[in-house]
Formats: C-alpha cells, structure tokens, sequence
C-alpha cells in the first residue's frame, strides 16, 4: 500500500477549488508505491490540463525533500515540452504548483495512461531503452542541478547505518557489502558525461500499452550524475528476474539497443559499464537492506528483498560489456 495520509474526500474538493480541474467525482487511494501518498482522482472538470479529467494527488511523505520539488517540476516541464511522456505538475489558478494537504507537501499532477509491465518481454525492454535515450536527449540542455544522494559517497553512508545488522538479513553480507565498496572505490569512473539521470527506471515506472511507452513516472530520484549509470540502473531492473537468479540476454540486448538508437554510449561508457551495474546493484541492496532493517516485520508496507540485489551484484561481478549489452 502507498497511502500513509488519509485526506478525508471533502478536502480534496477543497483543495480542487484552487484549480481549474472541476469538482471532485471521486478519490482512491493507489497500492502501488512505497514512498509517498498517491490518489487517483476523477473530476467533472473541463480543462485543458490532465488526461481527460484523471489527475494524480501525490502528498509527499518521507524520502521527498520539499526543496527539491522545483528542480522536480522545471525538469519535467523540460523534458515534456521537448516531447517526452512524462506527467507535469498542475499549476493552479494563481500559477502555484506546490500546495499543503493534511500536513504534507502536495501537488496535483497530470494522468498518464498505460500499465506497467511485471515480465517485461525484449520488445518491451527495447521501448523502455529508447525511452531513456530519448529522456537523455531531451534534458540536454536543462540548467538545473540536484547532486545524486545515493552516490558512492551515499551508498557508504548507508553501510555505516547498516552495520553489522546486514549480517542479520544473510551471513557474511557486511564484509561482501564492505568489500564490494572498496572495489568501487578503486574503479569507480569519474571521467564520463553527466546529466540529469531518472536514477529509478523500473518497470513500475515505466507506463506501456503493449510495447509502446506511455509514460515515465516517479522522478523523485532524478538528479546529476553519470549517464550511463541511468542505463546500468535500468538495465539491473529489467534484465532479471526478480528474485534476481535469472539473467535475460534477450532483454539486455534489446534494451542495449533500443538505448543505441535513441541517443547510444560512447566507446568509454561501454568499457566502463560493468562498473556502473555493480554500483546500481550496490546502490538497490543498500537502500533495500536499509529498509529491510528498519521495517518492521509486520508494517503496512511490503519490504523489498535485498538479496534480490546481491544476487545482481554477483552476476554483474562476472560479466563483461559484451555479456551485459549483447555483442
Ligand atoms: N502521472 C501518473 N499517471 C498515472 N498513474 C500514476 C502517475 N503517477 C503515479 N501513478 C500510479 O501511482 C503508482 C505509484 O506512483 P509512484 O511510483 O510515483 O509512487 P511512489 O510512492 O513514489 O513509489 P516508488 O518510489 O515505490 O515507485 C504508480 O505505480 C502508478 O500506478
Ligand atoms: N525501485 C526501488 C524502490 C524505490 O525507488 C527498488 O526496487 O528497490
């Protein structure tokens, strides 16, 4: 479940009033997700704003940094102005796009259709590749900067608050998690072109109808950072099964490819890839273990497996360019 704040209906009428986005039909809070409270609304509205009269109510929770939400808003701006599919945020009559609901940062956002995929098959990972291509094209040229939190620098953060509970979630995992950051410590690579990456490509986010993307959503990661490491992040989502003990070829090279046709890597972002996979790894099996560890058991909220992830970080350990992106 993802609704942690409950708005009582009458509010969000309430707080609809501000917009040009009609009357409130009817509210329901959305499952999916773990970060934030997220309500699907239907309106009576006739806007020109939105899917039809579908918008999304986020009131943000805890990993959200409120002062973040402008770099959030200008860059999708950016990116759906140059023709990507991803949900802006809705100004209201006075021009303000960031509200307070119960408490919470809110903001009403534009409905995106289409599903998200749980086995995504090679077409639909070469759609998702072309996606990010594309998004990488399109945000050239945007001025803002956010500085990744969960770098290397993070991902060491993270460790430490970890500690020695990592042991608790499988033997050993303290000294591999140790072990794995001095590697990337020694090869990280700090030469490649940086822009601002999603940085959480999943397929859950990530909207289709059949192989076709409709949308990309939750950029609430999104930040400065190396860009191939946008691609060895989507690449760990997509190319595994979930409990991570399956690797996909099929998916990997389309994915590959449908990154090469959009916008493609460089010779020295191609070397470097493998890196960036372990560092993805690296960085989902810190957060998850986080989590994991200061989750409690029986909470509302489904944990994520760590292990899914180092199961990755093993595989990507033993790989190279070729394996990972096909020939
Ligand atoms: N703009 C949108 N259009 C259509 N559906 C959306 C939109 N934004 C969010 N959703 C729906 O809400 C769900 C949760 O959204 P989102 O992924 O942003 O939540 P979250 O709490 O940030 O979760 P997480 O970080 O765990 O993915 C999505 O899986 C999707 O079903
Ligand atoms: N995509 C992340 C969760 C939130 O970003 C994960 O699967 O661990």
């Amino acid at each position: 479940m993802a609704v942690y704040t409950h708005v009582p209906a009458e509010d969000i009428d309430v707080f609809l009033a501000r917009y040009d986005a009609g009357r409130l039909v009817s509210a329901k809070g959305i499952a999916e997700g773990v970060e934030n409270s997220n309500y699907l609304l239907e309106t009576t509205g006739s806007t020109d704003q939105g899917d039809g009269q579908r918008f999304i109510l986020t009131l943000y929770e805890k990993r959200v940094d409120e002062a973040d939400l402008p770099f959030f808003m200008d860059l999708l701006d950016h990116l759906s102005v140059r023709g990507c599919r991803v949900p802006r945020f809705i100004p209201d009559r006075e021009g303000h796009r960031l509200q307070h609901l119960a408490g919470r940062p809110a903001c009403l956002i534009e409905f995106l259709t289409g599903i998200s995929v749980t086995e995504p098959t090679a077409a639909q990972a070469q759609a998702a590749g072309m996606a990010l291509g594309d998004l990488h094209k399109a945000a050239q040229g945007f001025l803002l900067e956010r500085p990744n939190r969960l770098d290397k620098r993070g991902w060491h953060r993270l460790a430490a608050r970890c500690g020695k509970d990592l042991d608790q979630i499988e033997a050993g995992l303290a000294q591999r998690v140790s072990d794995e950051l001095n590697w990337l410590d020694a090869h990280w690579p700090e030469d490649l072109p940086q822009s601002v990456i999603h940085a959480d490509l999943f397929p859950d986010n990530v909207l289709m109808l059949g192989e076709q993307v409709t949308g990309l959503i939750d950029f609430y990661f999104s930040c400065t950072d190396i860009r191939a490491y946008d691609l060895a992040v989507t690449h760990s989502a997509w190319c595994f099964s979930n409990d991570g003990k399956t690797f996909f070829g099929d998916r990997a090279a389309a994915l590959g490819m449908g990154y090469d046709q959009a916008h493609g890597l460089t010779p020295a972002e191609r070397a470097a890839f493998p890196i960036l996979c372990r560092g993805a790894a690296l960085r989902f099996l810190l957060t998850r273990a986080y989590d994991w560890i200061n989750t409690p058991a029986d909470a509302l909220v489904t944990r994520k497996d760590p292990l899914a992830y180092r199961r990755r970080l093993d595989f990507y350990a033993g790989a190279n360019a070729a394996e990972l992106l096909g020939a």
